[in-house]
């Protein structure tokens, strides 16, 4: 009989599929309850409340699936879950439209200030003069993070007339000119919006994406919505900037810590929040419980799961054959994704020499979940690759051919954006490893593993004496370095890697020097 930990407050309606489950049963407590015998836990389920940590696994040796009924999954440590092969389900599109809803109710409420004015009627005021607020129609909404969410508050703000400019770095302007948004960078957004909210996940990139440099871009008199994670709005610069006027007012939905307690922002009578609520609505709860106790009832069916984030679906001897390449595509996605930092409108794959016998969409597969990570908060897995792909607006090919450039085995993945493409090619050699092996029209050969520096610079004398000299004055110890050139005095690449992160101001530095033509971090 498995065992399964309901620890959040999820709807029971939506467990039915679990309730009626024989070989289940359900246990409705939270993970601290002394009753719960946490290591006989088959299955958790939660919402954002329970922090599903690697110290939580660890009492949970049985665990086999964790839940999540709801998108966000910054509550869950995903890694030390695939570490301990438990997979990890979510509900991503459950509570879309819920959300977009929650956020433009508080846009329109703190326009009006509609919650302090019901405050002072209640207290039995009449100020009218005092509560005049701002109209929605012909301003500009700035959204960063054009996700699911993002998309529908823009429909919703068009119906009203607002105008709508977005900041993704993932969208297209096809895809831009399609929703009838402006496609624009941050800085464009933050000097433009009337209004700005933001809608991506809560990752290590965008976390304090809006802090006190950013805050001094926007007009004065611009107001902030937060009904995505808090940390997103640094509170404490969003603090300086109410109080010094400069910022009109802001509505948020969520907060660094939940519970708030005692919380800096609330002294101020033009912020306006509510506890976490973008999802709570009937409908919600209803869909994204149903979608997850059928994910957990499926897995323990042994049939595929399809919102699974962390684990492919398939036999352990077919996985062994597989697992180097899938490792090799993975790190290809992640890298190449970190290369270019723009829209992408097309991703054809080619593959070549003795990975052809294998699962090659698989593998097509593990490459695009390389290429979603960090951008999106879904931790796009084999399951579902293609169709984030799809609903991004990019087209994925892929083909089998028989070059293979020499090399015994050859994943080559060609990237198309608006202005650009850029190719990149892999291979795994025994007892040797991955390897990168073609960057952007420059053969080199790299392993695509921990702290990397892709540099494009011109072959010129002592560049690369520069590069090493300021990274040492930082104590950067370079672990290992690529060059690759096609002509001397041409252009040329650099690949270094490290042994621990690299500092911005060690990055910033490397910027300035004349023969560097650009430069990507790149985390793998
Ligand atoms: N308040 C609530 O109750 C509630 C409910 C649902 C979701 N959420 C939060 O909202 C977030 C968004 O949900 P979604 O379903 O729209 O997710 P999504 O994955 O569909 O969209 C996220 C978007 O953010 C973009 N993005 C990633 N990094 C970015 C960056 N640095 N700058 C700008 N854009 C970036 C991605 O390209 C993507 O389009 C979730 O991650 C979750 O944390 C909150
Ligand atoms: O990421 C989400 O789905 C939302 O933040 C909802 O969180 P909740 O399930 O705790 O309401």
């Amino acid at each position: 009989m498995y065992q399964i930990l309901v620890a959040d407050a999820i709807n029971a309606e939506g467990l039915q599929p679990l309730l009626e489950y024989k070989d289940a049963v359900i246990i409705e407590k939270k993970v601290t309850d002394p009753e719960v015998e946490l290591e006989k836990i088959d299955a958790l389920l939660v919402r954002s409340a329970t922090k599903v940590t690697e110290e939580l696994f660890e009492k949970m040796p049985q665990l086999k699936i964790v839940a999540r009924a709801g998108v966000g999954v910054d509550n869950i440590d995903v890694n030390a879950a695939t570490k301990r092969g438990v997979i990890v389900v979510n509900a991503p599109d459950g509570n879309t439209i819920s959300t977009a809803e929650h956020t433009f109710a508080m846009m329109a409420a703190l326009m009006r200030n509609i919650p302090q004015a019901h405050q002072s009627v209640k207290n039995l005021e009449w100020k009218r003069n005092e509560f005049v607020g701002n109209e929605l129609y012909g301003k500009t909404l700035g959204i960063l993070g054009m996700g699911r969410i993002g998309t529908e508050l823009a429909k919703r703000s068009k119906a009203f007339g607002m105008n709508v400019q977005v900041f993704d770095p993932f969208l297209t302007n096809e895809r831009a000119s399609k929703l009838g948004v402006q496609n624009s960078s941050l800085d464009e957004v933050l000097e433009h919006a009337d209004i700005i909210t933001v809608h991506t996940p809560l990752t290590a990139e965008t976390k304090g994406l809006i802090n006190e440099k950013a805050l001094s871009k926007t007009k004065k008199g611009v107001y902030f919505l937060n009904c995505a994670r808090g940390g997103i709005i640094d509170e404490d610069a969003l603090a300086t900037f109410i109080g010094n006027g400069h910022v009109a007012g802001a509505a948020l939905d969520v907060f660094e810590v939940e519970p708030p307690g005692e919380y800096p922002l609330f002294k101020f009578d033009n912020v306006i929040v509510t506890p976490h609520l973008g999802a709570s609505t009937r409908e919600a709860q209803l869909n994204v419980a149903t979608q997850v106790a059928k994910e957990v009832r499926m897995f323990f069916e042994d049939k595929p799961v399809s919102n699974s984030i962390n684990l492919p679906a398939m036999s352990k001897d077919i996985f062994e054959r597989i697992r180097p390449f899938h490792y090799l595509a993975k790190q290809i996605g992640s890298t190449l994704s970190q290369c270019i930092n723009e829209g992408i409108q097309e991703i054809s794959i080619t593959f070549s020499g003795s990975v052809t016998d294998l699962e090659t969409t698989y593998l097509t597969k593990a490459l695009l979940s390389g290429f979603f990570k960090n951008r999106i908060d879904i931790y796009v897995n084999e399951v579902n690759a293609l169709l984030t792909a799809k609903e991004r607006g990019i087209t994925v090919g892929e083909k089998i051919s028989t070059n293979s450039f020499g090399y015994a085995n050859c994943i080559s993945v060609t990237a198309k954006s608006e202005t650009r493409q850029f190719t990149i090619r892999g291979t795994f050699i025994d007892h040797y490893g991955p390897r990168i092996v073609y960057l952007n029209d420059f053969n080199i050969d790299f392993y695509p593993e921990g702290n990397l520096l892709y540099i494009q610079h011109m072959d010129r004398p002592g560049v690369i004496g520069r590069v090493g000299k300021i990274l040492g004055d930082h104590s950067i110890n370079i672990a290992t370095m690529q060059v690759g050139r096609k002509q001397v005095g041409g252009e040329a690449i650099m690949i270094l890697s490290f042994d621990k992160p690299i500092d911005d101001i060690a990055v910033n530095k490397l910027n300035e020097l004349d023969d560097i033509v650009s430069m990507n971090h790149i985390l793998l």
